[in-house]
């Protein structure tokens, strides 16, 4: 029997080695964020800089960097997984429990306090001999974007399941998300050691609901409360964890070779044999895994420490490095700087603080970086490697690896940064060059853009007042911050109240923004009641005319205008305003005109006629312009606009909900209350599936239905269901519900 000992804390000597290497400027330095104190202490095995010398921290070999991205659907065990790597690889003395709020990955307050993830949290750390930079994501619905963002910038993915339920909704949805960014993928089953806990069940609906061939490495020794370790099928090993070592960490397991040879020259035979299999066998699973012809399966229990250090092999092992991804730019770049802002979050003290994945070249704190989007140099101060809410100061950082910059002003998430102007220039004639034609300067700096994230339009949204009109000015501020760390969450000006409007993803989503308001910039804030976002659109095609005839001052401002709707039957749904102008309009116009026709119609776009929520849908066909020499140009916008709400109203305008696809996990005792209370909210009900020992409801319903569904579906069902609710489309309301939402909005009972 071998006994192996892995990731106990590492003796920390390093410091003045340290000193050694960067003599003179370096020395290592961990910045850290004041939110750490705010939940207590923090126990590290050492300062995380501390146990490794600079130079591996700063220069990791390309082909041994592993940029991968933890996935899952909520509560399936990607932060606990992520403590327990962590803790295996030396960087925190004691394993983090999201149940006791004192996780190094959810550094919110909020996310310690709710026990989930909301901001998607860079880890770096090493494990044999690979840099494994890590990003958690959040599980939850109302932050896909989060997911979406991080996916973007990684090479590689884990999914965890929870055993016993095996994929849920959310896995589908960030299955879908990895598919089309192309990420190899190992799924991790978790939770073995729940009762419940099935491998064969799991597998199944992996092969079933993802559509993708399993390929097992390994096999649970038990399951439930027996569940003790694994068979791992690639060198024939049983891996036990336990029993329980004094402190009960895991850090402790036995193998036992299912082979024993007898004699030396035999045993050696046998073993180097052994090797070179195992190696062409990894070799062929690695090949599969980044091909996507199947996904290696593992297995373990992230809270009972059983399974992770095998899942940190086969991360280092399977996964790809940041050289084997296939990126055009980075032949257009060469050894030039071309890095992604992936992430903003601001920081009281620093600043925005940026999260960037570096693609070719390197960085360097204190220099010039020329941000693509923005059109505009930027000076970073520092360079920083991120630990959770800590980070380390370093010199410089190369291509492959994830940054935290400080001192950027303007950059926000999904912006291109390069060294240059310059550099762009000779970038986008190389683009130009592969191509085989001469692109036009806008073509060119769009392919120098890496591709950004789509933000899904928002479906809830409310009033947000400060305490006084003193801190209306404060309250700005700080939404701006939020904005540029949280792209989903929009802010407007209601042109009517003057009110700010907070729009959102779902209900958490606004609480957690109200709830960091207070918290991080100590606004209290009231919030006006939650409100769906509907649109509108029509039903049949119009057209109307208008003359605004106004003379302001001495100036006489005369246009008439005649214009056509009709309903946009392609694919939709189309948020702005589909503008058509006839071949002679469009010569007789000159382009200020048009631009102010265009600037008419769009704001127009943004109310309808019936409720005034922003339209969808609708095709503007501009029939005929006379325009007064002298006339303003804003005047040609109101009249436009006022044109068009005309023939809206005389298009049939409807109203169209937001109707949620909806996945309940109730126990078979709950089931019959659940469903007559989906009755009552409109749902329709697709499918009950069956999952283990509970019932999966698979139902549409409308959002304005589910307005406290949480804490509803938890007394209905004595806190033994899940949900989780996701937009599906827009929908024509009933005239009999558009005449009660009409009651509703305009207080008429
Ligand atoms: N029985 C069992 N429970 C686990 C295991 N791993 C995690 N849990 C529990 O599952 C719950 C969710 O764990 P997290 O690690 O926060 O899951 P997550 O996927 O990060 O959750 P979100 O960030 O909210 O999406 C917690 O109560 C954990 O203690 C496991 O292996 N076995």
């Amino acid at each position: 029997m071998m006994l192996f000992v892995t990731g106990l804390p590492r003796v920390v000597t390093h410091s003045s080695k340290l000193r050694y290497v960067y003599p003179s400027c370096w020395q290592l330095r961990i910045a850290c964020n004041n939110r750490r104190n705010v939940q207590g202490e923090r126990r590290y095995s050492s300062h995380p800089g501390d146990v490794k010398s600079l130079r591996t921290i700063i220069n990791p070999d390309i082909s041994k960097i592993r940029n991968i991205g933890i996935m899952a659907h909520i509560d399936a065990g990607k932060t606990t997984t992520t403590e327990r790597m962590l803790y295996y690889a030396g960087y925190t003395r004691a394993l983090g429990d999201v149940d006791d709020g004192d996780t190094v990955t959810d550094f919110m307050a909020q996310e310690r306090e709710r026990g989930i993830t909301i901001q998607s949290a860079a880890v770096t750390f090493d494990w044999k001999n690979h840099r494994i930079n890590l990003i958690d994501t959040p599980g939850h619905v109302d932050f896909t974007v989060e997911v979406e963002r991080s996916l973007r910038v990684l090479d590689g993915a884990v999914a965890v399941f929870d055993a016993s339920a095996g994929v849920e909704a959310q896995t589908l949805t960030v299955w879908r998300q990895a598919d089309e960014h192309r990420v190899p993928r190992i799924c991790f089953l978790n939770k073995m050691d729940k009762p419940g806990a099935s491998f064969c069940y799991s597998v199944d609906s992996i092969k079933k609901k993802l559509k993708v061939k399993p390929l097992l490495l390994q096999l649970p020794i038990g399951a439930g409360r027996t569940f003790t370790g694994v068979i791992d099928l690639v060198t024939s090993e049983k891996v036990i964890w336990g029993p329980k070592t004094s402190d009960g960490d895991g850090a402790v397991f036995n193998r036992h070779p299912l082979v024993t040879a007898d004699g030396p020259n035999l045993l050696k035979e046998a073993r180097d044999a052994r090797y070179a299999l195992i190696e062409q066998l990894n070799a062929a699973i690695r090949r599969i895994t980044l091909s996507h012809a199947a996904v290696p399966v593992l297995c373990g229990s992230a809270l009972k420490n059983k399974g992770v250090q095998l899942l940190m092999d086969a991360i280092s092992m399977y996964l790809p490095s940041p050289n084997e991804g296939q990126h055009d730019f980075k032949q257009w770049y060469g050894d030039d700087l071309c890095a992604l802002a992936f992430k903003v979050l601001h920081d009281k003290q620093r600043g925005p603080i940026v999260f960037v994945r570096i693609y070719s070249g390197s960085m360097k704190p204190q220099s010039a970086v020329y941000n693509i989007n923005k059109n505009c140099m930027e000076r970073m101060s520092r360079l920083l490697l991120p630990f959770a809410d800590q980070q380390i100061e370093i010199p410089s950082l190369q291509a492959g690896n994830i940054a935290l910059l400080v001192g950027l002003k303007q950059t926000a998430t999904g912006d291109t940064i390069v060294s240059s102007k310059a550099s762009a220039a000779v970038a986008s004639q190389r683009a130009a060059k592969d191509s085989g034609k001469k692109c036009d300067q806008n073509r060119e700096q769009e392919n120098l853009v890496l591709a950004g994230v789509e933000i899904p339009e928002p479906v809830f949204f409310c009033t947000i007042e400060p305490p006084s009109l003193a801190k209306q000015a404060d309250l700005d501020r700080a939404l701006i911050c939020l904005q540029r760390e949280d792209p989903s969450l929009k802010v407007k000006i209601d042109p009517d109240s003057g009110q700010t409007i907070l729009c959102g993803m779902g209900e958490l989503h606004i609480d957690i923004i109200h709830d960091r308001i207070k918290r991080e910039y100590k606004i209290e804030t009231h919030l006006g009641p939650l409100q769906v976002a509907y649109r509108e659109t029509i039903s049949i095609s119009a057209s109307s005319a208008d003359t605004l005839d106004r003379t302001v001052g001495s100036k006489r401002n005369l246009i008439t205008a005649e214009l056509s709707v009709r309903p946009w039957l392609g694919e939709g749904p189309v948020t702005k305003p589909l503008i058509e102008f006839s071949d002679v309009l469009q010569e007789q116009l000159s382009t200020e005109i048009l631009d102010a026709v265009e600037n008419g119609l769009n704001t127009s776009f943004l109310q309808g006629p019936l409720l005034n929520f922003p339209l969808q849908d609708v095709v503007v066909t501009l029939e005929s312009l006379h325009v007064h020499p002298g006339t303003s140009m804003p005047m040609i916008s109101a009249c436009v606009s006022r044109c068009l709400q005309k023939a809206l109203r005389r298009a049939g305008s409807q109203v169209l909900e937001p109707v949620m696809n909806l996945e309940i996990t109730v126990d078979e005792d709950h089931l019959s209350v659940v469903l007559a209370d989906l009755a009552q909210r409109r749902g329709s009900v697709q499918e009950i599936q069956s999952r283990q020992d509970n019932r999966v409801v698979l139902a549409c319903v409308p959002l304005a239905e589910m307005m406290g569904y949480s804490t509803t579906l938890r007394t209905l069902a004595s806190g033994m269901a899940t949900f989780t609710l996701e937009l599906s489309r827009y929908e024509a309301m009933t005239s009999q519900e558009q005449k009660m939402l009409f009651n509703k909005m305009t207080g008429v009972m």
